[in-house]
């Protein structure tokens, strides 16, 4: 089921043809999946997602959904819901397939409505997006007319939730790749649109993701950054010294001034502000798709306004730059 030797085929005469060439050598080597224990388990899983025969497909605002010819009986119903479960934690979405309802923890939908009225139209381009997770906001590019979209992950389960959805929604001009934008050939310089969400401050250097993302794009092509943003003047950034909300790995938050000056230093232009929010539990929550601690157990349960640790509670800012034309 997981095949990207078409993509290679498709890439080889391109811009990306580096890409490819390195593509045929990560799959040589088993791409990043191999580390996992897990993966056999979740590969069964994959193999045992029944075959039905897809009648419509929607990606858009309502649903990205598949649908079949006739409802699925009860039986039919809990096989797909029990062998997409054995991939549980679903974090991005919602999806629906064939009545089943992924209820995930994110309400990916209602980040994806904050960005797009303010984003290039995505009619035709190509498009990159960063830390894709299981690929909802990829099918939402596609839904919006991209005509090619790549999502890297190099989380393994969310590359294979994206192949046991790709598996119904089937997208040709989709792809989920189990990489991190660290893996990407440097200056490749031809996607129209970038995306990175909720990946800077993962980042222990985030001048150099920046830099990445920037070589990534064309020029004159639109980065679409968001990330979690403190209040405060130019120059203020947050390094929190142990964990931040719970997590383990976060490094940068800096205010919407300092990340502005950031990317002008590194030549981007046109910079805009979209919109800055406060991440609600209503967003981010546990589910019966997602069934581990959520944001609501990493805020002060006193005061919503901070996390857990004292620090001030997650804001996101949607940030839209471009590269410089030639
Ligand atoms: N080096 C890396 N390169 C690429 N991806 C990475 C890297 N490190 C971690 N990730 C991936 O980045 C994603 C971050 S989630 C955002 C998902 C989506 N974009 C969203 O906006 O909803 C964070 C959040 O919850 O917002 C995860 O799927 C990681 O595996």
């Amino acid at each position: 089921m997981i095949d990207y030797q078409p993509l290679i085929e498709l890439w080889q005469d391109s811009e990306l043809a580096p890409w490819a060439e390195l593509l045929e050598h990560q799959i040589a080597h088993g791409l990043s999946l191999k580390r996992y224990g897990d993966l056999p388990r979740w590969l069964k899983a994959l193999q045992a997602l029944p075959d039905i025969e897809v009648a419509t497909r929607e990606l858009g605002a309502s649903r990205v959904a598949a649908d079949s010819f006739a409802v699925l009986n009860e039986a039919e119903r809990s096989e797909l819901q029990n062998t997409l479960q054995a991939l549980h934690p679903w974090r991005k979405g919602p999806f629906e397939l064939f009545g089943v309802h992924i209820d995930t923890e994110w309400r990916s939908d209602w980040k994806w409505d904050r960005i797009l009225p303010h984003i290039d139209d995505l009619s035709g381009r190509r498009v990159l997006d960063v830390g894709c997770g299981s690929g909802y906001h990829c099918w939402r590019m596609a839904g919006a007319g991209a005509a090619e979209v790549i999502g890297i992950d190099p989380t393994p389960l969310f590359v294979l939730q994206f192949w046991a959805l790709q598996k119904y929604l089937q997208q040709p001009h989709v792809w989920v790749l189990p990489l991190g934008i660290e893996q990407v050939p440097a200056k490749l310089q031809a996607f129209d649109s970038v995306f990175s969400m909720g990946v800077l401050y993962h980042r222990r250097s985030p001048m150099d993701h920046l830099l990445e993302l920037r070589d990534c794009l064309r020029p004159g092509g639109q980065l679409i950054l968001e990330t979690l943003v403190i209040d405060g003047e130019l120059g203020a950034t947050l390094v929190p010294e142990g964990r931040y909300a719970r997590m383990g790995n976060v490094w940068f938050l800096p205010t919407v001034d300092t990340l502005i000056s950031w990317l002008r230093k590194l030549g981007f232009v046109d910079t805009a502000v979209v919109d800055v929010s406060v991440t609600t539990v209503e967003e981010q929550r546990s589910t019966e798709w997602m069934r581990f601690h959520s944001l609501a157990n990493f805020l002060d349960p006193a005061d919503h306004s901070k996390t857990i640790e004292g620090y001030p509670a997650p804001q996101r800012a949607v940030i839209t730059a471009r590269t410089a034309e030639k």
